[in-house]
């Protein structure tokens, strides 16, 4: 591994502009049979998303993956976006009870349009089994499996046969893996994504450690397809969590999936919860994201996502804060 460094380390350097405005640049992303409107997808979570957040989110052309964390819903929920006409993207485990859920979905030809894996510690036998199986039994389904954080783990997992790979172990607002384990990619996220996003021969999903809408532009940069973020969707009037106030505050929770809030026992914890403000709406957030990134690609030189894979960035060591609060 060369130089590290994470999202705050570096500045991408503008191009000379070719639009008359930013409303020409595009910020659409295809990912296996469907186009989205922004590359940003966000956290499979239980304080995220829920039915009705990605009913929105697939009615509006956005990219959603619905939890697996109330798995007994997940057959209703298919069967209820396919019949709306939207795509079906749900996340399995890998657990003996997981299997026969797959089997019953082939069995009952019910073939969800993206299945994602999501287990902490991806690059194991347990995911490339699972990977294997999907691809037996409903290989139509664009396959997503993670969370990886090496080359090797990349390529064995495309190699099994997965569509695309999810790369981030530990950067997570609500981790605690590098705390308690003292691994994972927290801390040099984005050069991790670099040095993966080398090795692999297919799209890369970003996940963790997403704080600002400037990353997403720096994720593409360095090799992601996709952005996957829970922190900054956190705290919505839509979001899941529930609703507190404190000294005069509205704040939400948002909680990790390995958090004992979650698992419900203090067992193998690696997430906290924590309260996160009040952010308004959803869509609101969502539009800010897209004229963000629009900008993004101005300043890049171009009218697609695509111009700013090619810019030149610079090093800026933990500086490029000088001493500024992030505010919204
Ligand atoms: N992206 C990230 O950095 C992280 C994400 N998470 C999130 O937390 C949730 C729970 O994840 P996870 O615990 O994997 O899911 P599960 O609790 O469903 O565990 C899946 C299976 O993998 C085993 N397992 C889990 N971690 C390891 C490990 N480090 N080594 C070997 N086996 C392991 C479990 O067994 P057993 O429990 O008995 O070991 C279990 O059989 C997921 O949503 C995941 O995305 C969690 C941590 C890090
Ligand atoms: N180590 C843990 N990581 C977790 C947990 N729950 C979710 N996650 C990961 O975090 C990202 C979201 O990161 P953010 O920086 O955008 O907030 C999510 O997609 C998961 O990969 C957890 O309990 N422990």
């Amino acid at each position: 591994m060369d130089n590290v460094f994470d999202y705050e380390d570096i500045q991408l350097i503008p191009a000379k502009c070719i639009v008359r405005s930013r409303s020409e640049c595009d910020t659409s992303v295809t990912l296996g049979k469907h186009t989205f409107k922004l590359p940003v997808v966000p956290a499979n979570m239980q304080t995220i998303i829920d039915e009705k957040i990605a009913l929105m989110l697939a009615e509006n052309g956005y990219f959603y993956i619905m939890h697996r964390f109330e798995p007994e819903k997940r057959t209703d929920f298919i069967k209820d976006m396919h019949k709306r006409g939207l795509i079906a993207s749900i996340s399995v485990g890998v657990k003996d009870e997981e299997y026969n859920f797959v089997e019953q979905l082939a069995a009952d030809k019910l073939i969800p349009d993206y299945i994602t894996i999501d287990i902490a510690h991806g690059h194991s036998e347990s995911v490339i089994k699972m990977i294997q199986h999907i691809k037996k039994h409903v290989p139509e389904s664009f396959l997503i499996a993670g969370n990886v954080g090496t080359p090797e783990a990349v390529r064995e997992l495309e190699n099994a046969g997965a569509d695309a790979t999810k790369v981030g172990i530990g950067p997570g607002k609500v981790c605690i893996t590098k705390i308690k384990t003292g691994f994972g990619t927290g801390g040099w996220q984005l050069a991790a994504l670099r040095w993966c996003s080398r090795a692999a021969s297919k799209p890369i999903i970003a996940d963790g450690g997403i704080r600002t809408h400037g990353d997403i532009a720096k994720s593409i940069r360095f090799g992601a397809t996709m952005v996957m973020i829970g922190s900054l969707f956190a705290g919505h009037e839509e979001s899941p969590g529930e609703t507190i106030e404190k000294d005069g505050k509205v704040l939400k929770e948002y909680f990790g999936s390995a958090s004992e809030f979650q698992k419900g026992e203090k067992k193998n914890v690696e997430g906290k919860k924590m309260l996160v403000e009040h952010k308004g709406s959803l869509k609101d957030t969502l539009q800010e994201m897209e004229q963000d990134l629009q900008s993004s690609i101005s300043y890049a030189g171009g009218k697609k996502l695509e111009a700013i894979r090619t810019v030149d960035y610079v090093v800026v060591k933990n500086s490029i804060f000088n001493g500024d609060k992030i505010i919204y």
